[in-house]
């Protein structure tokens, strides 16, 4: 006998967690099921949770933030060790897991441990340690992440040469570190490990960091991972990695050029966990890197199968998964309205300092034709930023030259991604740059840089019509 559902999810991250619960509002019976043997995904667990709760303790032992105002030697603590950022880390992932429990338990979910995979698009069989089972259901939504990609030219070790799964299995923290991969787990833990002292050098092989931001504030902080001595090889390709027998490590690049280090932290990029799912018995197939197509309701090529999260592809951003989630449960039951526009999804990129956008970049826009102005605001000009110590921060304002429609918010500095939904709440209301210059801001605050920039951008505007 098999139990019977009226939707079964596969994975319990940030995506499969909001299904279910979209799903159990609706008064559906929902099941999750987890390989692990806690829920949370790589979010809670490996990922998001512990780089941002690293950083935060990078942030606080260092005394980096600080430094500005108390001097360049300030420090909370003067040695940091790995089990000092460890201690932190394993606190917060341990109450975000009881609190996702809480959440899913208060709903009705069924929480199964085990593997998950098809028989058939309606039924799936979950083996695990204590579990050995058929579920069914009309609606299936799976939502099983990915892991870090792997090369057979570079040997994980788990001690000198790491993905990004592994930082807090180092030993202690390395005086050199290679990090392959300039993209945004690169280049986030680049920055934490250069604020620890440690000597990095990131390995990319386009000729840019983070691609995908406005190139200005991608310049900014550039200058700020020079600062912090870290070594940028661009246009760079790695080819193999070797252990040598001191225990350090060599980057061989294709470009015959060698890099040495302490360790080597491989960061290229993802891979979807479908291995385990026998995709084929429901019909569907994944791509090489282990994507699953869906079309804009995240329904598969098999009807009543949605996918979601990570497993999709871009963005590939805890926040965005949870609406997908939501949004997949929504089409799936036809009975709940929803509406969502990915336009104005934002991005929180965890550099030091953190980077926030939302909207188009300038080059985007160059290359649309739209005509549009720039506002610019340093932290330096507002009284906050002065108090907070954070003089290189700034906020980038770009709206059309015509409506004067918002059309990005581009931050770098203290608090960008908490600031960036100002801008986002404008933008989703349709709102225009005088919202700015009509608006009373909370003094002194790092949000009354949209003032300043509406009135520097304004101010381009009339000089220039
Ligand atoms: C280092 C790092 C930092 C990040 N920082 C941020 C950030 O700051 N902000 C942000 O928005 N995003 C961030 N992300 C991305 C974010 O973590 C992911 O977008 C998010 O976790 C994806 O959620 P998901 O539900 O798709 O999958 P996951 O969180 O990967 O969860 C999938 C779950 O499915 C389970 N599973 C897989 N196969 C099976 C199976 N066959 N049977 C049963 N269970 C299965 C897995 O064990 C896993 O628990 C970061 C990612 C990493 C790696
Ligand atoms: N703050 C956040 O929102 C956040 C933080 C971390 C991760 N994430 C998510 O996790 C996902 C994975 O991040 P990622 O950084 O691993 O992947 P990525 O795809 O963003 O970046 C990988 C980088 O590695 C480079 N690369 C690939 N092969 C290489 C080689 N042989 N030599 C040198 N460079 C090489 C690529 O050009 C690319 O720039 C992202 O999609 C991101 O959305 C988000």
């Amino acid at each position: 006998m098999s139990a019977k559902y009226d939707l079964i999810v596969i994975g319990s991250g940030p995506s499969g967690q909001r299904a279910a619960v979209a799903a159990s509002k609706l008064k559906k019976k929902v099941a999750i099921i987890e390989s692990r043997s806690v829920v949370g995904g790589v979010c809670v667990n490996t990922g998001t949770i512990p780089s941002k709760t690293m950083r935060e303790a990078v942030l606080h032992l260092s005394g980096y933030n600080y430094r500005n105002v108390y001097g360049m030697n300030y420090r909370v603590k003067e040695k940091i060790t790995m089990a000092d950022l460890a201690f932190r880390v394993q606190g917060v992932i341990k109450t975000e897991i009881d609190v996702t429990e809480a959440q899913l338990s208060r709903n009705g979910i069924d929480v199964i441990h085990g593997i998950a995979h098809f028989l058939t698009p309606e039924s799936i069989r979950v083996e695990g340690p204590e579990t050995d089972t058929t579920l069914e259901a009309s609606r299936i939504v799976i939502a099983v992440g990915t892991r870090p990609a792997t090369s057979p030219q570079v040997p994980i070790n788990g001690r000198t040469i790491i993905n990004s799964d592994q930082i807090m299995d180092l030993p202690k923290l390395p005086r050199t570190l290679i990090i392959v991969g300039g993209g945004v787990i690169g280049v986030e833990y680049t920055c934490m490990f250069a604020v620890l002292g440690v000597r990095c050098t990131v390995i990319e092989k386009r000729g840019k960091l983070l691609e995908f931001c406005d190139q200005e504030i991608v310049e900014t902080l550039s200058y700020h991972l020079r600062d912090s001595r870290v070594t940028m090889r661009l246009g760079e390709e790695l080819e193999s990695v070797e252990e040598l027998p001191d225990g350090t490590v060599v980057a061989n690049l294709k470009s015959h050029k060698k890099v040495s280090g302490d360790a080597l932290l491989y960061a290229v990029g993802r891979q979807g966990n479908v291995d385990d799912l026998k995709l084929e018995n429901a019909g569907l197939q994944a791509d090489s890197r282990g994507r699953i197509p869906v079309d804009e309701n995240f329904q598969t090529t098999v009807p009543n199968i949605y996918a979601v999260g990570d497993v999709i592809g871009f963005p590939s951003l805890a926040s965005v998964s949870m609406e997908q989630g939501r949004i997949s449960v929504a089409r799936a039951f036809e009975d709940m309205h929803t509406v969502s526009n990915p336009s104005f999804y934002p991005y929180g990129i965890y550099t030091i300092p953190e980077i926030s956008f939302i909207g188009k970049t300038e080059e985007q826009l160059t290359e649309e034709d739209v005509p549009y102005e720039v506002g610019m605001a340093y932290y330096r000009e507002v009284a906050r930023g002065q108090i907070r110590g954070d003089t290189t921060g700034r906020l980038k304002l770009i709206f059309h030259r015509d409506t004067r429609k918002v059309l990005g918010v581009h931050i770098i500095g203290e608090g960008a991604s908490e600031l960036v939904h100002i801008g986002q709440a404008v933008m989703t209301l349709d709102g225009t740059v005088d919202y700015f210059i009509e608006t009373v801001f909370n003094y002194p605050t790092l949000a009354e840089c949209y003032k300043v920039a509406a009135f520097n951008g304004l101010g381009r505007l009339h000089r220039y019509q």
